[in-house]
């Protein structure tokens, strides 16, 4: 049940209703598979709310609760939208557990065979008010007890199986985490809880997902940890070198800032001033337990510091352990000739030696901007190899030899994944599906070796470090690695930029293509795309181009210009479905979802006989553009495809807000269903994130980019979004937002890839093979695709100005001013 359905009792003026309900449990309506949360119908005995029922339904994080047993829940009244009143506990205690009488009832129960009332009023005399938790935590002998060992046996057991859970979270709970929290808590570390949360409450700030440096340093004051103890800088400075790597995307810091950030963090906690010199000495000491890496003047989180070397070491050995076998470049020319009939394609000149490349070296780097064709020229690759080493692309041929697929091809993401099957008609996976990885977070689950003759990456620029390390550990000796990706376009979540490090090592195998298929040779968005790769904004930026244009508005303005933009596009004879706006935030008047709501009513208007249904706060409707937010592999639907709604049946069909009981949603000739919570992984589409646009093209691209969305302002994220246009591009917006996104180049993370690649490297000790060998591998100034004749760069916008601002593409007559007011 999510939150934002809740209100707080009493939220509008009164105040929310706290308080607490005794009571027993008359039954669990629904458990989380996946966690302690529980709804519960509960029988009340006290309550200091004013509630009418005799019954209440109660909510939270509960253990193993036991239907028919009493207890206190501590917590507030809430009004859920469409189940009324309920109340949310944040605490809960087990009442006949709480005094002499309920622990003598509870232990004499069916639940302790062979103790009766006796034995157990001698146990509770015995232990006292705290029998519970000293069976759970310093259980006492049996002699002490005076029971015979069988009753002991049962005793210990049955306490541990109905009250670990409960206790822990109890105890969690009084240390002011709330039972979600004490829930998470206790999963991770089970009965061990208490002795690591004792020994080191800053553990917690490593291991558990939404619990930082700050609720653990809490904590530690509460167990009575000084401000200035060892344990607790020791922890700062960890936590710090994990936000100073972590959050930006680089592999190590240096001195002053994770020392300054270490300071920040002791100091705000606790309200004290500590000095430099003994964070330095921590740090030292850190070092010593190998729990930092220094180097130079470098500090690294060990993982990446060794990821970074292994990287190196695992190209090392791929190129050099099992040279690749020679072939003769006139036979695999017309090898290739004879495969583009086949395959009903002409491969440019570039994408020729591209794909000759991949199968005379080992190991190659295939790079090349958007739309050049590197996905597309997968499929060439992979023939050529079945063709020399004649092996054949027939999959049920395998399947029933059972022997493994002498191809394998990955991608960091789903749909990527997806995208080369849909290419190559051959299967494809996520890396973390092909090793073994559970979460995405989370390291193999046994270590693999890779079974196949090729292995092909595409968009490799997202591999982070770690995920780099683990695929490449799993190679073996004999199999030919092709890396494929664009530096440029967005970068790995997690740390490192190992594509583009292994790029600017200029010693590898590289190939890159250059020719830009997806917009012809006219297109002034190529154009644009190499001067914003390049920081720049060309001088005709604001004038009206046959492909592009920009129209300034503010972010007050946006909507409405979007929605006259399309309007006029679609009169002019465009298909709405080949409009895509691609905007970087989704919250604000200029954010996606506000966006979604208006195109939604434009492009897909409900009329009184539309089907439609409330879902995630949106109405769908069939014809409805969605986006599908997860990757269900089973399914074939990846985190970021797109589909059309075709079919609705909603739920109750009395009432005017009707709710989705199932959608079935096309995606590309893949019908799917959602039904129940797979619904809340839909949402609409007509406006989406340049993020999960990566990858994608669309004939008419539009992009709003307004000061408002300054946290998000990236070069790599303006270039991934206009290069996603083929046929047309309307930016829109701020100028200043244009330009400040080109400054921040935030593709300068700090890393030593290649300097660890070049490290092991001789440079005579590399043979490249490529048909055309290829070292012009990065200086982007020198790989302009078509130099704008005589154009002068510019980086302010005080040479555009508003009279310049022409109408959009071919929209004659009309000026901008009529696409802001309606
Ligand atoms: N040799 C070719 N002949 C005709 N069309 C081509 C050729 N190569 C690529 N294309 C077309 O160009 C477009 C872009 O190709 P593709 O998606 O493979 O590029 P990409 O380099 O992988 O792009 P991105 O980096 O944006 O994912 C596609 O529509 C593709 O069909």
């Amino acid at each position: 049940m999510a939150d934002t359905e809740l209100t707080l009792f009493g939220e509008q003026g009164d105040t929310p209703t706290h308080g607490s309900v005794t009571g027993e449990v008359d039954s669990i309506f629904f458990r989380a598979p996946d966690s302690f949360f529980k709804i519960i119908r509960v029988h009340i005995k006290e309550t200091d709310l004013t509630w009418d029922d005799d019954y209440i339904t109660i909510t939270g994080d509960f253990g193993d609760l036991k239907e028919g047993n009493t207890y206190c829940f501590k917590g507030m009244l809430v009004k859920h939208a469409k189940y009324g009143m309920q109340f949310k506990a944040v605490s809960y205690q087990n009442v006949a557990t709480s005094s002499r009488e309920g622990l003598i009832t509870y232990l004499s129960s069916d639940e302790f065979p062979g103790i009766g009332k006796k034995t157990a009023t001698q146990i509770v005399t015995v232990l006292g008010d705290n029998t519970i938790e000293k069976l759970l935590e310093n259980p006492p002998s049996r002699d002490e007890l005076g029971i015979s060992k069988k009753q002991y046996t049962v005793l210990l057991d049955q306490v541990r199986a109905n009250n670990g859970v409960e206790q822990a979270i109890v105890r969690l709970n009084s240390y002011g985490f709330s039972s979600s929290m004490a829930a998470k808590i206790y999963n991770q570390y089970k009965e061990r809880v208490f002795e690591v949360l004792e020994d080191n409450p800053y553990q917690l700030a490593i291991d558990i997902p939404g619990l930082g440096f700050g609720r653990a340093d809490q904590l530690a004051a509460q167990l009575g940890i000084a401000a200035d103890a060892p344990k607790r800088i020791q922890a700062a400075v960890v936590h710090a070198l994990q936000l100073l790597c972590f959050e930006d995307g680089s592999t190590y810091t240096t001195a002053e800032p994770l020392v300054a950030l270490t300071l920040d963090l002791l100091e705000k906690g606790r309200n004290i001033a500590i000095d430099p010199e003994q964070v330095a000495d921590e740090m030292v000491a850190l070092a010593h337990d190998k729990k930092l890496v220094p180097d130079a003047d470098r500090i690294y989180p060990p993982i990446l510091y060794y990821n970074e070397k292994d990287i190196a070491t695992e190209v090392y050995r791929l190129i050099n352990d099992e040279p690749a076998t020679p072939y003769d470049q006139a036979q695999l020319d017309k090898q290739l000739t004879k495969l583009e009939a086949q395959l009903g394609i002409t491969f440019g000149n570039e994408q020729r030696q591209a794909i000759m490349a991949a199968v005379q070296n080992k190991f190659l780097l295939l790079t090349g901007g958007p739309g050049t064709g590197k996905t597309t020229i997968i499929n060439g690759i992979v023939a050529l190899f079945a063709t020399i080493n004649d092996f054949s692309l027939d999959i049920g041929e395998y399947e029933r030899k059972d022997q493994p697929f002498p191809i394998i091809l990955a991608a960091p993401t789903g749909r990527a994944a997806k995208r080369i099957t849909e290419t190559t008609g051959l299967p494809a996976s996520t890396i973390h599906h092909l090793l073994g990885i559970n979460k995405l977070d989370d390291q193999p689950l046994e270590e693999k070796t890779l079974d196949g003759q090729v292995l092909i990456i595409d968009e490799t620029s997202m591999v982070d470090t770690t995920l780099m390390k683990y695929l490449l550990q799993s190679v073996p000796a004999t199999m030919h690695v092709i890396l494929v990706g664009d530096k440029d376009q967005l970068p790995s979540v997690g740390p490192g930029q190992v594509f583009s490090d292994l790029i600017a090592c200029q010693v590898l195998p590289t190939v890159k293509l250059k020719h830009i298929y997806r917009q012809d040779e006219q297109s002034t968005i190529s154009i644009l795309a190499q001067n914003i790769k390049n920081g720049q904004l060309p001088a005709d930026f604001a004038q009206p181009k046959a492909d592009r244009s920009f129209i300034e508005c503010n972010a007050n303005q946006i909507a409405n210009a979007v929605t006259r933009i399309i309007e006029i596009a679609h009169r002019k004879g465009n298909n709405y479905d080949d409009i895509q706006v691609l905007a970087p935030m989704y919250r604000g008047v200029a954010g996606i979802d506000n966006l979604n709501r208006l195109l939604q009513d434009l492009m897909n208007p409900a009329t009184p006989q539309t089907k439609q249904v409330l879902l995630n706060n949106q109405h769908l409707r069939i014809g409805d553009r969605v986006l599908h937010l997860v990757n269900t592999p089973e399914k074939n639907i990846f985190n970021g495809d797109l589909g059309k709604v075709v079919g609705i049946i909603p739920t109750n069909k009395d009432k005017a807000e009707q709710v989705a009981g199932k959608v079935i949603v096309d995606f590309d000739g893949n019908e799917v269903e959602f039904v129940g919570p797979e619904l809340k992984n839909l949402t609409l589409a007509y406006c989406m994130s340049i993020h999960k646009s990566q990858g994608s093209e669309f004939p008419i691209v539009i992009i709003p980019m307004v000061m408002q969305y300054a946290r998000m302002f990236a070069r790599n994220l303006l270039y991934t979004g206009i290069t996603r246009a083929q046929q047309k591009l309307i930016l829109l917006g701020e100028k200043q937002a244009y330009l400040q996104s080109l400054a921040r180049n935030t593709s300068s993370r700090q890393t030593t890839l290649t300097q660890r690649v070049l490290a092991l490297f001789k440079p005579d000790e590399i043979s490249i093979t490529t048909p055309q060998a290829n070292p012009d591998t990065d200086d982007p100034n020198t790989e302009m695709v078509q130099e704008p004749d005589g154009q002068e760069y510019l980086l302010t916008a005080d040479v555009v100005t508003k009279e310049e601002v022409d109408p959009m593409i071919g929209m004659d007559g009309i000026t901008p001013y009529d696409l802001l007011d309606k």
